[in-house]
């Protein structure tokens, strides 16, 4: 957790000022109980009204300089947390923004997103207590030890007999408390993963009639997070009376053996009444470590989630050698590509090659499975190859910077994903600086114009969270729309036209034709059709390439491919 407090940096003046704020605070109350014992020994057993008042206003002067500490250290304590509490949400955003997608599967979207607001709410609290107790909860234990000691050395060994039982009682109730609060939070991870699963799935649940087989779930997953929360509460709650039995006995012990030492002659009643409020002083500030420790676990398992993230080092990140390369032209080559997954026992890819150029089509077809995606995804580098090259205008692509290899590429990922906003803003995702006559003609060649058109409020129509107001097809053509704006070098259709009707496909791939004449043109389909003009068709058969050429080619060459074509088309269309 304390490495976490790299980012309390920013706040350091505030920071100062609660230290020092909390240090005065304390002084007052170390002193208040002195001041008292003074009236009750010196002013009220002698009588002497005039000493009465001046010590009394002079205590109500120091109360009220420890109450004006007070009120500061609750005022800057609360901007230093809440301050620490963004800058660490936004280190995690934007740390987590620059992971690789092997990062995204290892760790889950769900812990990200409680990591990013629970956690870092845990850690937020934390802060507040320790800032304030950090500083006044020793000073106000060993201040309040010399000065009981300075009242009277005889009833201190009331207090070495109190202290360490009260000490061992803590470790006690932390070493029970801290392993159910590290489970907890993953408890709550499991909760919002079936909470997200439940949402996002909401139509194929209800689909399938599996609504009562969700909520089980969903009530499973609660009732174990409350379940260990209550054992965790159930433990917090009985050390209270227990502390404050162990009060209750110090003050009984206190009292009986000062009352003898007063019979005695040896103490004075000020004495006794000012020990007893420092031998609370003593016990309530280890109170306070208590609370401490309590609530330390938790935050320091939270801490401990937030810090796995932020020394996660992507697995793709810029080399030192990597430059912005500025290639004109487009040509992709695979040489000798294979790639698997992380911890797949199968390589996806295997010994790929082949050469793409500017001003033709390469067409990717294959059944499902066969690592079609996952080829186009390794353009743009969402993963590393594990050997082999790829070459962008000859250059490799682990050389050029991350920024300057995915400005060559449009993609269009096989399920359209649109973002909360209009229309527009969504087509000018593709380019910032796009002018609203670029995005109208980029909707046109989309072949997105028309719908547009028929929307309320045309391009300034809101899209809801995920797209959930447009269709399939739509949301297709409106991410064709967002790569088409940027005029990239290399563009990738990941099945990008499988909501489309015949037409409209038909009619999208003539508009492309001329406007991406220049373009090294990447399709991935399912449908022959859409590819059989291609200049060349890479046929995928379990990660292998099975067959390479144009579509008359592979028809005399490639019996995986000829197996394909006559499961679509009639022999009419085959010819
Ligand atoms: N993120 C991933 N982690 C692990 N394995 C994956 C991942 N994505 C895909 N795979 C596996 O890699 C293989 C190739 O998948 P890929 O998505 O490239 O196939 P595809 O040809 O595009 O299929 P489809 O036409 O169904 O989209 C499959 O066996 C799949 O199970």
């Amino acid at each position: 957790m304390i490495s976490l407090f790299r980012f309390l940096k920013p706040y350091r003046v505030f920071l100062t000022l609660v230290l020092v704020l909390v240090f005065l605070q304390t002084l007052s109350d170390l002193y208040l109980p002195t001041l008292m014992a003074d009236i009750v020994d010196t002013g009220i057993v002698k009588g002497d009204t005039a000493y009465i008042l001046t010590i009394g206003s002079f205590m109500l002067l120091v109360a009220l300089g420890g109450t004006i500490c007070s009120i500061g250290v609750s005022f800057f304590s609360a901007k230093v947390a809440v301050g620490f509490g963004k800058l660490l949400r936004h280190k995690l955003f934007t740390h987590v923004e620059s992971f690789s997608l092997h990062e995204f599967d290892t760790v889950g979207t769900a812990s990200l997103i409680t990591r990013t607001t629970n956690d870092t709410n845990q850690v937020q609290q934390v802060l507040v207590i320790i800032l304030r107790m950090m500083i006044s909860a020793p000073i106000m234990c060993i201040g309040g030890i010399i000065m009981a000691l300075s009242q009277d050395v005889q009833l201190s060994w009331v207090l070495v007999a109190i202290i360490p039982l009260l000490v061992i009682t803590i470790l006690l109730i932390m070493g029970q408390a801290m392993p159910l609060f590290t489970i907890m939070q993953k408890k709550i991870d499991r909760l919002n993963l079936v909470l997200d699963e439940g949402l996002t799935g909401i139509r194929v649940i209800r689909a399938f009639n599996r609504l009562k087989h969700e909520r089980q779930r969903f009530h499973d997953a609660n009732l174990d997070l409350t379940n260990t929360a209550i054992k965790a509460n159930r433990i917090v709650a009985a050390s209270m009376p227990v502390m404050m039995l162990i009060m209750n006995i110090s003050t009984i012990a206190i009292i009986w053996f000062g009352s003898i030492r007063i019979n005695n002659g040896d103490m004075q009643v000020g004495a006794l009444m000012a020990f007893l409020q420092y031998a609370m002083q003593i016990l309530f500030s280890l109170l306070m470590f208590s609370m401490l420790f309590i609530m330390l676990p938790r935050a320091s398992a939270s801490a401990a989630r937030i810090n796995e993230i932020l020394k996660m080092r992507p697995e793709i990140t810029d080399t030192t050698e990597a430059q912005p390369v500025e290639t004109e032209q487009g040509i992709v080559e695979f040489r000798d590509v294979t790639f698997s997954y992380p911890g797949a026992e199968e390589p996806a890819l295997s010994h790929i090659s082949f050469k793409a150029e500017p001003g033709k089509v390469t067409a990717i077809i294959g059944g499902t499975g066969s690592g079609k995606s996952t080829l186009v995804n390794l353009i743009p580098r969402f993963y590393d190859i594990d050997s082999g090259t790829i070459l962008i205008d000859g250059v490799d692509i682990r050389t050029m910077s991350l920024e300057s290899l995915r400005a060559k590429c449009g993609f269009v990922p096989q399920k359209a994903v649109l973002f909360s906003g209009s229309v527009a803003e969504n087509i000018r995702y593709g380019k910032e600086d796009a002018t609203d006559e670029e995005i109208r003609y980029a909707a046109e060649i989309a072949q997105a114009a028309e719908f547009i058109s028929e929307m309320k409020d045309g391009y300034d129509t809101m899209i809801a969270q995920g797209g959930v107001n447009v269709s399939g097809g739509q949301k297709q053509r409106l991410s064709i729309a967002r790569a088409l704006v940027r005029k990239p070098d290399i563009y990738v259709f990941d099945d990008s036209f499988s909501a489309l009707d015949f037409k409209t496909d038909a009619k999208l791939r003539a508009a492309l034709k001329d406007e991406i004449a220049n373009a090294t043109v990447f399709i991935v389909a399912q449908r022959v059709s859409t590819i059989m003009d291609a200049d060349q068709i890479l046929v995928l058969d379990q990660g292998r390439i099975a067959g390479m050429g144009t579509h008359h080619e592979l028809m005399q060459s490639s019996q995986v491919y000829r197996e394909i074509v006559a499961s679509q088309l009639s022999l009419e269309e085959i010819k």
